[in-house]
């Protein structure tokens, strides 16, 4: 199976960005890692869990590599949107963002899986909130699921 990983980034903050390559590489490594980058452009990652590979393009999120998301989706299984659920201030970018790839007629009914990042983080958005900002009950015509994930607090 293929799929790729999109989401926002802060150009002015790293640790503002939504936090895909620190989840791919949970999945990859099943280690979890301080020293994350901003990605340039995109990383690309085959990782085998059972008889199953997944082939991950781990895409980048700031605006000037965004209009290559469609890209990378093209394809692909699933796309996997990462949003920083304690990030309210870019819920309305994240919105915005997330319907302009899923208007892509490539993209028409591939499954899309919403990660809403950060619940470590105090004050973060539950599932019901992303699903009315992200505005995912408004989406049509493919399979939707929306997950609150995080670091786990006990384990770091
Ligand atoms: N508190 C908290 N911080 C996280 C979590 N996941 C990622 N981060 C932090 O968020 C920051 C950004 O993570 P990245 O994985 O580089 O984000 P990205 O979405 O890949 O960013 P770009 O590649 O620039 O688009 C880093 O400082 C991470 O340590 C989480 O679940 N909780
Ligand atoms: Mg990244």
């Amino acid at each position: 199976a293929e799929i790729s990983v999109v989401g926002l980034q802060n150009l002015m903050d790293i640790t503002q960005a939504s936090g895909k390559t620190s989840f791919v590489n949970v999945i990859g490594s099943g280690q979890w890692s301080e020293d994350v980058v901003p990605t340039v452009a995109f990383n690309y990652r085959k990782v085998r869990k059972g008889n199953v590979t997944l082939k991950i393009w781990d895409v980048a999120g700031q605006p000037k590599f965004r209009s290559m998301w469609e890209r990378y989706c093209n394809g692909v299984d699933a796309v996997v949107f990462v949003v920083d659920s304690a990030d309210k201030e870019k819920f309305d970018t994240a919105q915005f963002e997330l319907h302009q790839l899923l208007g892509q007629q490539t993209l028409t009914g591939v499954p899309l899986l919403v990660l809403g990042n950060k619940n470590d983080v105090d004050g973060h958005a539950p599932v019901k909130d992303l699903i009315s900002v992200l505005q995912l009950d408004k989406i049509q015509g493919r399979a939707v699921s929306c997950y609150s994930v995080g670091l786990d607090p006990l384990s770091s």
